[in-house]
Formats: structure tokens, sequence, C-alpha cells
């Protein structure tokens, strides 16, 4: 099911050795277009008509109402409402440390800049539901957004047909425990409008008041919105489908890299699991266990075709520093390190959203609870970009403070500065301050 790739002597481009799937952004941006057009003219019932079309049910009311979420929460189960509070918990740990501290640099007397950091105002809080739900993801979205200290926070979830319209109540519960009353019912690219441009009800009330900053994941139509907004509104990414690469020797556990790459491969048919190892003796053995583990799992067909995709294989090379050279090429959202010394392997690691070490640190511990972030840089843009994290929701502004003995000295440098520009006013705007015109 897993194709492996015999890549020892052989010339090979590191860069292009594992293609990623097509997503088809540009066929969706299409189709989102007109969704954002009609949210734009009809607001909040243009929102509940769209959810009503793609997610085949229209919730009663497009907000949450407060006895739903209540109702959430005291039915949540026991295990899973522990399990929450101990995600929750490690997270906030994790992002509260992220928080930068603010700086002031005396640069000369009378002049010193300070850089001040201040959370976005307000930010709507994507959670996918639609092949599954993922409550694991409002924690993702919201931790950090408070650990910024963000006043004003909303989330949204597609509408789920067994829960009366609601997003899924794990969901809603999840939201609760974490203090976020504003939630929505509604997915897709219609939510990325109503979150870019707000949404209000027919008398003209706001149903929902626009944002400053969208994030979280979602399938590419969400993805496809997310990209209509750029410039408009923040946005954390715009994400592709999940990707996990295990880098591995012959000390490695076949069963256990094995049941790693199926994991990712049940989020979406076009999931990336990618084997690169040096030992074809392991890659044999992990696509016999793929064999093995995947007949009767309960998303057998998407994972079969995860697994059979372009974007996914085992690839054997030689060396490990070639292991390197195509994982940094690659440059996954998700980096497993199962080898016999995986701190000298990390070293070496310039590109990966995040890495896991070791036999024990597999990427579903930090998909639900390790502290990390499980919002992370997919289709290669770990190159430029970073998971979601606390500084995701602040702004740095820099605040200038000079008096007259601080800027007197720099005086005829900026001004020299500003005529070699051409920029005659801006040597003024100086030279008034010192010098008769
Ligand atoms: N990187 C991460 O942290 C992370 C976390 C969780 C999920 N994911 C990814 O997020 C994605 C979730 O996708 P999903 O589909 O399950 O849920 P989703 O919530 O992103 O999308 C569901 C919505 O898509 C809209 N939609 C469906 N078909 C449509 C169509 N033909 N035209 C217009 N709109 C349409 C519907 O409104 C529906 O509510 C998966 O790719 C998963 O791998 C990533
Ligand atoms: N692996 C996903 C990110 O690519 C996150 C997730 C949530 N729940 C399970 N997994
Ligand atoms: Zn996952």
């Amino acid at each position: 099911m897993l194709n492996i790739a015999d890549l020892r002597n052989t010339t090979y481009d590191p860069a292009t050795v594992m293609p990623r799937a097509k997503l088809e952004v540009a066929d969706a941006s299409a189709v989102v277009e007109p969704i954002i057009d009609q949210v734009r003219h009809g607001g909040a019932t243009a929102v509940l008509e769209l959810t009503e079309r793609f997610d085949g049910l229209r919730p009663q009311t497009l907000r949450v109402p407060t006895s739903a979420m209540d109702r959430a929460l005291e039915e949540l189960e026991s295990d899973v409402r522990v399990a929450l509070e101990e995600s929750i918990a490690r997270a906030r740990a994790v992002h509260d440390a992220q928080l930068p501290p603010d700086t002031v640099v005396p640069l000369a007397d009378g002049a010193r800049v300070e850089n001040h950091w201040l959370p976005i105002q307000r930010v709507g809080l994507y959670v996918p539901g639609g092949r599954a739900v993922y409550p694991s993801s409002v924690i993702m979205n919201v931790v950090p957004a408070q650990a910024a200290g963000v006043p004003s926070i909303a989330v949204t979830s597609p509408p789920q047909t067994d829960f009366d319209g609601l997003p899924h109540p794990v969901i809603l519960a999840a939201c609760q425990l974490l203090g976020v009353e504003e939630v929505y019912a509604t997915g897709g690219a219609q939510a990325i409008a109503m979150f870019g441009l707000g949404a209000d009800d027919d008398a003209g009330n706001t149903v929902c008041a626009p944002v400053d900053l969208i994030t979280g994941p979602g399938n590419v139509y969400v993805a496809a919105a997310k990209q209509a907004f750029l410039g408009q509104v923040g946005i954390d990414a715009v994400a592709g489908p999940s990707e996990i690469l295990v880098l591995a020797d012959q000390t490695a556990h076949p069963a256990w890299v094995a049941a790693d790459l199926i994991s990712q491969s049940e989020h979406d048919p076009l999931a990336a699991s990618v084997l690169v190892t040096t030992s074809m003796d392991l890659a044999e053995a992990v696509v016999a266990e793929i064999e093995a583990q995947v007949p009767g799992a309960v998303l057998e067909d998407q994972i079969r075709e995860a697994l059979t995709g372009q974007q996914s294989g085992a690839l054997v090379v030689e060396t490990l520093d070639e292991a390197i050279e195509v994982t940094n090429a690659i440059a996954t959202e998700h980096l497993e390190l199962q080898t016999a010394d995986n701190d000298a392997v990390l070293e070496k690691i310039t590109h990966a959203g995040a890495v896991f070490l070791g036999a024990f640190a597999p990427v579903p511990l930090g998909d639900y609870s390790a502290g990390s972030n499980h919002v992370l840089p997919t289709s290669g843009t770990a190159r430029f970009s970073s998971g979601l994290n606390t500084v995701s929701f602040l702004r740095l502004q820099q605040r200038i403070h000079y008096d007259k003995t601080g800027l007197e000295p720099l005086s005829k440098g900026i001004q020299a500065l500003a005529t070699s520009e051409g920029l005659h006013a801006h040597a003024d705007a100086i030279r008034h301050r010192f010098d008769e015109m």
C-alpha cells in the first residue's frame, strides 16, 4: 500500500523526490468567491442559507445559545473532560512561555526605543468539522490567543446533523472549559466570510462583528476563503492537508512507525505519510505492518487513498546525512525522529513544523496533549513559517521616545539622508526644529 523507492546508488533531486498532492485551491477559489459575495450582501441570513446548502442543515440560530453551551459541558463524559483539562493545562504552560517580553532600548541621552507587544483585539478561530470533528483544535487556537491577551475571541465550527444543527458537543464543551462564550454554528467559506466581513441580521443588528485575525485549519474551501481575505484581515496560514515524515534507521520499531504513518493518513485522502530511512529492512517491515494494520480501520478507504497517493511513500537512502537532506527539502508539517542518536540528527534539521523525538513521542501526542500546538505549517511552508503560537496573536508596536537632546546629534545626518533621497520636506521637518528656515 505504501510504495518503496530505493534511492541508493541513484541520482535524485531531494527537492522533488516526494511531490505533494495536487490541491485544487484555484478551483476552490472560484467556488468561494460567490459565497463571500453572498455573505457580503446577505449577512447572517446568507450565512445560514449557505450552511444549509453545503452542510445539508440549517442551524436554528447562527450563534450557539448559552443554554446549549451549558448543556454540552454538563453532559461531557468525565474521561474526556479530564483529558481536555490536562491538554489545556499543558498547552497553557507552553504558550504562556512564548509570550515575549517588552524591551526598552536606551540609545543615547534623550533617545530610546521601546518594543511593545500588543494583543490583536478580536480574533475568529475556525475549528474544522467536516470529515471529522476537532475539539482539540479549539484548544490549539484558543490557548495561544488567551496567552497573548486577546480580549475578544469568537469560535466557529460546522453544524452537525446528529446534534440538532449545533457544532459537536465536545467542541462546545471545550469552549466552555476555556471560557469562550461566542461560538457560531457554521463552517466552510461562509464561516470565514462571516469573520472577515461581519454579519448582521435582516433588521441590521450585529450577529457577528468582523474580526482582525482569522486562524485555524480547514479544508480547501476554508483555505481558499482565507486566502481571499489576505491583506484585509490577518490570516495565520493557508493550510493544506496533514503531513507526517518519519526519519528512521534500523533501530526503529516497524509497527509503531507504521501506526504513526497511518494515523495522519486518516485526516484526509490527500494527507501525506512519508518514511525516509537508511534501512531497506525497516522500510519493508513498515510496509508489511501497514498491510496488516489498515484492513478494518474505521476510515480504511480514506487511509488507503492517502497512503497510495503520490504524496506518500517510503524513501530508502544510503546515509543518514542523505536522509536529513531529503527531510529538510520536504519541510514536513510533523517530523518524527526514530534513530539511534536523535539529538545528533536534530542538530541538522532545519525545516520541519514540529519535531517529535523518539519512540514515545508520536505525532498523536502532539495532536492532543503534548502542550505544543498542532496547527502547523504544511505544504513546505515550514521553510518560512511557524506553527500557531502566542506571537501569532500579537503585534509589535515600536515606541519612539526622543527629546531635543536625543534628536539634535542626528539632525544633520537625517537631513543629509533625506536630501540624498530627494525628499526635501523630510529634511525640512528636522531643520525647522533647530534652524531658522
Ligand atoms: N493542521 C491542523 O492543525 C489540522 C487540524 C485539524 C484538521 N486539519 C485538516 O483540516 C481539514 C478539515 O477538513 P474537513 O473537510 O474535515 O472540515 P472543514 O470544517 O474544514 O470543512 C467543512 C466545510 O466545508 C464546506 N464544504 C464542503 N464541501 C463543499 C463544497 N463542495 N463547496 C463549498 N463548501 C464546501 C462545508 O461548508 C463544510 O462545513 C482536513 O484536511 C484536516 O487534515 C488540520
Ligand atoms: N494532525 C492534525 C494536524 O495536522 C491535528 C489533529 C487534530 N486531531 C487529531 N489530529
Ligand atoms: Zn492528527
